[in-house]
Formats: structure tokens, C-alpha cells, sequence
């Protein structure tokens, strides 16, 4: 057998190499290729390990003809183009936990460095003045410190501030009650962490709901003087905004280790602005850290490249070659349905059911609550997938009951997920066709038949005359296709729902619209 190939294409400790050898593959080790350079020498490859500086995209992949995995050593995987990789069949892997520490310490040490000026003093002091009167720090003692994500490197920032004597308040929907006492940290809302905090630290991926969090206006609404670090990803912070608001002293302060693009333009307009301070992106730079991502990668792809067993996979559940193809098509139901309930509750999860019947409940049912769990979790993490969706959702205090009935309703198999919430109990059932086709067929009691995919609108009325020519009409006049319409109700005149699926993302103003059309209670964009 000719031995797996496998590409590092960006700087990693040298233990990856020597792992991927003594595992039996071939690795070359070429960093600091241009995406054309890539392109042409990719094909030959079975495995690519990355850390952020190669982007892997669609382009990259349609050239990659023999890869088979993407390894990432470290965390954020938004340069790897995961519905490409998932098309074509390769996995991706990152390491959730290798340098978490590492990147937490880097938010410390940038509040540390706001708080007294660190960089600014020392750079003038080399330089040969002696600015004593210049610099006036502040404590960080006593302070309030707002976390804007309280994952992993969330959670470890929160237990060194809080040895810092500081107090933390964290903003993060995931983050439920129970575990919010155990980190000691307060559970607050953003406005309120807004306008608390003298400090704020960002710590969650970059999503469509994380983008711009800290807008123009938020940080507007911010008290005035307070200090912002950023060690998570460029584009969670209004760059312009931030450079006027430091001007007009609003924000007394920030430190970014990571840009909107990187690396930023040589004069870029933060550039040289007083109390801002800024690294390379080395929030993950130790020794220690570059170690552990670097052995945990390389014995991952390794593992999977020789001997076909799944860790840490971000498309891909951990599965055995027989029970594969049957539970495939579950899977998907099972992540559409997590995903339908996750967006439908909005807010905090901590009781969950999964109910599986008739053949359904037959199945191993590791997989399918793992893949309900990835559905309702993949808005709020980059790192969550069918195997560690349990570990994180019982890490964060979410209640699980699983509940098999062998016998089948009035469908052959079946599958529903509840929630509850303050909001109060959601639930959605679906089924299969005998093709394999995932179904919704519930949604709140109601009995309704849909295929969950692409951009939908889920619209909550009263079962009157007239609404659907309405809502059609303020679709039809905004230039949205309508792809599929799909009515559910619970009895004549009483409460209703209505699916559509539209063939562009509806915007803002639009569902305010049709909220205001009668008898509408209720509408709320979904993304499958
Ligand atoms: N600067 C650097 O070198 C490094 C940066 N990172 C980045 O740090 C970030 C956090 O990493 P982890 O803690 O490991 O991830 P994680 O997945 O454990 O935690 C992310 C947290 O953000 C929360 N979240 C998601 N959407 C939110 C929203 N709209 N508002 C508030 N909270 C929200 C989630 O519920 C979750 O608890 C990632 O973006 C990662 O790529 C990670 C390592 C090194
Ligand atoms: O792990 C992450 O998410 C990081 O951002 C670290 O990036 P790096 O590997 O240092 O390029």
C-alpha cells in the first residue's frame, strides 16, 4: 500500500512532521505558497494541516482531487471553506482545547497592557525619554470585566480575572444559569455588559450573529472609558468605529490581536492611534500551545489517513463501517430538527428531549442525539460536531432525556426534539421517506409537511381569510421567490403556521412588515 501524503502548508512545530512519519505517511513541509502556488501542487496530497494563514477554498478544494482530510492545528476553522470540504468528502479537523489556555493568557496580558500602557511606556522609555508624568494606569482590581463568549477560552479568561480580584460579567446565550455560578461568573445580558463593564473581552466565533457585535452604536452605548481586547477573530469589532471612539476618548483603550483581514493594510487607520495596541495574531503562540495542537493534528489525520478512525471532526460523525449507511439519513433529519429547534428557541437551552419511534428507535442512538445536539449548538460554536455536541451541551448544564418507543405512530420511524425554555416548550418531529428523505412533519403539536433546506420563513398566526395573498404580496413586491408554502393549523380559526421557503435571506425590514399584517403573531427567519 503506497503511503498517505500528507501537506503542512503553514508553520507548526516540528512534532507534526515527526509524528506523521513515525505514523506512516509522507509529509512535506512548504509554508508561505501564494492560493495559485497551492493550487498547482495540492492534487497530490492526502492530508493538508493548517493553521490560519492558508486558506482553504472552494477553488484550493476542486483542485485538492486525492485530499481526504484538513487538519487544522488550533481552533478556528472560518479559513477552511467546510460546505466545499463536506461536498467533496473531505474531513475536517481542528483541536478544540490545544491552545485554549494560551489564547486566554494572551486576553489577560492585553488587559494587563491596557490597564498600566505597558507597550507605549516602554517603546518611549527605550527611546530614550523618561515619561514618568505621561503614564496614569488604572487597577484592574475591583473592576468589572464583560465576556462577550464564555466557551472554553471564555471560561478560562473569567477564572484568571477572577483571581485578578476582577468581576466578571458574561454575555453568551449558551451559557446556562448553573454553569454560569459554577465559572462565578454573572449571566447578563448585552445591553447590561454593555453598559457595566470597564473592561470587555471577546471570545466567540465569527458568525452572521457575532459580526460587527461590537458595532459603532454598542460601543457607543458602552461607559465611557472603557478598555476592549479582542483575541478572537477579526470582524467582531467595527474597526472605523473603534478608531473614532478611541479619538474621542469614549473608548479609553483597546488591544486587538486579530484583524478584519489579515494581515492589515501597512496603514491601516488603528495604525499609531493613542491606547491602542495590537499583536500579529498571537493569541495561540506558546511553545506549549504550537506543541499540543501540533502531536493532537498530526496523530488525528494520521489516525484517520491510516487507519480510518474519526476524532475531532467537524463534518463527520465518529462511526463504525456497518451501522454508517443506515444512520446517515438519520443523521441529517436529526441535524435539521436540532437546528430547527436551536433557532426557534433563541435563548438558553438547558432541558432538552429527543424522542425516537417505531424504526428509529432501534438505531443506535449516539449518533442521532449527537446529531440533534450539533444542529441546535452550530450557531453558537466553530467547533461543535456530532461527537463532542454531547460533551459540550452536558459541559454547559443542558438536561438531556433520551426516550425510545419501539412501537411506531402513524409513522414507520420517527423523530422529535423538545425544548424548554423560559419562552416556554418547542417541539418538532420528522420522518423518512423510504428514498431517505428527511421530513419535518410536526412543528408545536401542529401537524405539517416540509423539507427543511436553504432560507425559510416561519410565520406563527391565527387561521383567519387573507394573510397568505398578504404575505405573498410583500414577498412578491420585494423581488423574494417563493420556493415551497407549507400551512399547518390546529383546528379551523384557531392557531396556524405557515413554512416558506424563499430562494434569498429576507431582510430586516420585511419581516417587520409582515409581522404587522393581521393576525400574524409571530415570524422568524430560519437557515437551514
Ligand atoms: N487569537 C488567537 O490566536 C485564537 C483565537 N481563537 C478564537 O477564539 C474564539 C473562541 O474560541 P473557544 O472559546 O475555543 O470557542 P467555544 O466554541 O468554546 O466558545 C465560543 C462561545 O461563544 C458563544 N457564542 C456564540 N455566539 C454568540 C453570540 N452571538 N453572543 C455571545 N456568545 C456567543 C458560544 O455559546 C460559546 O460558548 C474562536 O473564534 C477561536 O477561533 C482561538 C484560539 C486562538
Ligand atoms: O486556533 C485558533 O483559532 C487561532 O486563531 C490560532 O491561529 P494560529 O494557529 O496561531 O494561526
Amino acid at each position: 500500500m503506497t503511503k498517505p501524503k500528507v501537506l503542512i502548508s503553514d508553520k507548526m512545530d516540528a512534532n507534526a512532521a515527526r509524528i506523521f512519519k513515525e505514523r506512516g505517511c509522507d509529509v512535506d513541509v512548504i509554508t508561505g505558497k501564494t492560493p495559485e502556488e497551492l493550487k498547482e501542487i495540492i492534487g497530490q496530497y492526502d492530508g493538508l494541516a493548517i493553521r490560519s494563514s492558508t486558506k482553504v477554498t472552494a477553488e484550493i478544494l476542486e483542485a485538492a482531487t486525492n485530499l481526504k482530510v484538513i487538519g487544522r492545528a488550533g481552533i478556528g476553522v472560518d479559513n477552511v471553506d467546510i460546505p466545499s470540504a463536506s461536498a467533496r468528502g473531505v474531513v475536517v479537523m481542528n483541536t478544540p482545547f490545544g491552545n485554549s489556555i494560551t489564547t486566554a493568557e494572551h486576553a489577560i496580558a492585553m488587559i494587563m497592557a491596557l490597564a498600566r500602557q505597558i507597550p507605549e511606556a516602554n517603546a518611549r522609555t527605550q527611546a530614550g525619554e523618561w515619561p514618568k508624568s505621561a503614564f496614569m494606569g488604572v487597577e484592574v482590581t475591583g473592576k468589572t470585566l464583560g465576556l462577550i463568549g464564555a466557551g472554553n477560552i471564555g471560561s478560562i479568561v473569567a477564572s484568571r480575572a477572577l483571581g485578578l480580584k476582577m468581576k466578571v460579567a458574561a454575555y453568551d446565550p449558551f451559557l446556562t444559569p448553573e454553569r454560569a455560578v459554577e465559572l462565578g461568573v454573572e449571566k447578563v445580558d448585552l445591553g447590561a455588559l454593555l453598559e457595566r463593564a470597564d473592561f470587555i473581552s471577546l471570545h466567540t466565533p465569527l458568525t452572521d450573529e457575532t459580526r460587527n457585535i461590537l458595532s459603532r452604536e454598542r460601543m457607543e452605548q458602552c461607559k465611557k472609558g472603557v478598555r476592549i481586547v479582542n483575541c478572537a477573530r477579526g470582524g467582531l469589532v467595527d474597526e472605523a468605529a473603534l478608531k473614532d471612539l478611541l479619538d474621542s476618548g469614549h473608548v479609553a483603550g483597546a488591544a486587538l490581536d486579530v484583524f478584519a483581514k489579515e494581515p492589515p493594510a501597512p496603514d491601516h487607520p488603528l495604525f499609531g492611534t493613542q491606547n491602542f495596541i495590537c499583536t500579529p495574531h498571537l493569541g495561540a503562540s506558546t511553545t506549549e500551545a504550537q506543541v499540543n495542537v501540533a502531536l493532537q493534528v498530526a496523530e488525528q489525520m494520521a489516525d484517520y489517513l491510516v487507519n480510518g478512525g474519526v476524532t475531532n471532526a467537524l463534518n463527520m460523525p465518529s462511526l463504525s463501517a456497518e451501522e454508517a449507511p443506515k444512520l446517515k439519513p438519520y443523521m441529517a433529519l436529526a441535524e435539521n430538527l436540532g437546528s430547527l429547534v436551536g433557532q426557534l428557541a433563541h435563548g438558553e437551552l438547558p432541558k432538552i428531549s429527543i424522542e425516537t419511534e417505531g424504526a428509529a428507535a432501534q438505531l443506535n442512538q449516539k449518533p442521532i442525539v449527537g446529531a440533534v445536539l450539533a444542529g441546535l449548538m452550530k450557531r453558537y460554536s466553530s467547533s461543535v460536531n456530532m461527537v463532542n455536541a454531547p460533551y459540550l451541551a452536558k459541559e454547559r448544564g443542558m438536561e438531556i432525556r433520551e426516550i425510545r418507543n419501539d412501537r411506531g405512530g402513524i409513522y414507520h420511524t420517527l423523530i422529535r426534539v423538545t425544548v424548554e425554555t423560559s419562552q416556554g416548550r418547542r417541539s418538532v418531529a420528522g420522518t423518512l421517506f423510504s428514498n431517505g428523505a428527511p421530513r419535518l412533519v410536526e412543528m408545536f403539536g401542529i401537524s405539517i409537511e416540509a423539507d427543511l433546506a436553504g432560507h425559510m420563513l416561519y410565520i406563527a398566526n391565527r387561521d383567519m381569510p387573507g394573510f397568505i395573498g398578504s404575505v405573498g404580496q410583500i414577498l412578491g413586491e420585494a423581488g423574494i421567490n417563493i420556493g415551497t408554502f407549507h400551512l399547518g393549523r390546529r383546528e379551523q380559526g384557531g392557531d396556524a403556521i405557515l413554512l416558506l421557503s424563499v430562494d434569498n435571506k429576507v431582510p430586516q425590514e420585511l419581516l417587520d412588515k409582515i409581522c404587522k399584517v393581521p393576525n400574524v403573531q409571530r415570524v422568524w427567519p430560519l437557515h437551514f
